[in-house]
């Protein structure tokens, strides 16, 4: 069985349905079992800052499929939930990224492993961290790249009562 973590980001219209469907789709994956979810974050847009705050989650999950077809299925959430993409880093209703796929260390464009911003992310390394502070990049773990981000990149990343 494969071990991966996805980072899942929404930021228009109801953010909590938004999230709850794409978890609801994920655990009805036959070949997927979702085995912890983090707490549920509400974070300053990060990247391009003209816009609504996000909610933000983690989760690790476990599954038969391949990377690649897992990425398949977080395009297909992605487009389920009417997700468009004009701006970069721009307004989504759900966006699904695969964080880590095992020990898999890809520079490939279409599925690069693990993804390669989460050491810039706070919104992406604080719910990691409730998942499993041990996963490493590049031999440093996490919580090492959130050490190196400053308070202000912390402080917007704050924990909510949602329930997902
Ligand atoms: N680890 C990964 N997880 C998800 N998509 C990835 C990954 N690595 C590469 N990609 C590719 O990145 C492309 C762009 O993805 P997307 O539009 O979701 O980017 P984004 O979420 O706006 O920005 P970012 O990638 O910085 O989070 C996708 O077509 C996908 O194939
Ligand atoms: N806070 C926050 N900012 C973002 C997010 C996100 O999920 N949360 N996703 C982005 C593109 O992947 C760009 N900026």
């Amino acid at each position: 069985m494969n071990k991966a973590y996805l980072g899942l980001g929404t930021n228009m219209g109801h953010r909590e349905g938004y999230l709850r469907q794409a978890c609801k789709t994920l655990q009805e994956h036959g070949k997927i079992n979702i085995s912890k979810i983090s707490k549920v974050y509400e974070t300053k847009a990060w990247g391009y800052t003209e816009q609504d705050d996000f909610l933000n989650i983690c989760m690790e999950i476990e599954t038969s499929l391949s990377s690649i077809e897992l990425l398949e299925i977080c395009h297909a959430i992605e487009e389920m939930l009417n997700r468009e993409r004009t701006i970069k880093w721009g307004p989504r209703t759900i966006d699904v990224d695969i964080l880590f796929f095992n020990n898999i260390i890809s520079d490939d464009e279409r599925l690069t492993l693990p993804h390669p911003r989460i050491k810039e992310r706070a919104f992406v390394l604080i719910p990691l961290m409730d998942l499993n502070k041990e996963l490493i990049i590049n031999n440093k773990p996490i919580s090492y790249y959130l050490s190196k981000l400053s308070k202000e990149e912390r402080d917007e990343v704050k924990e909510v009562s949602v329930n997902i």
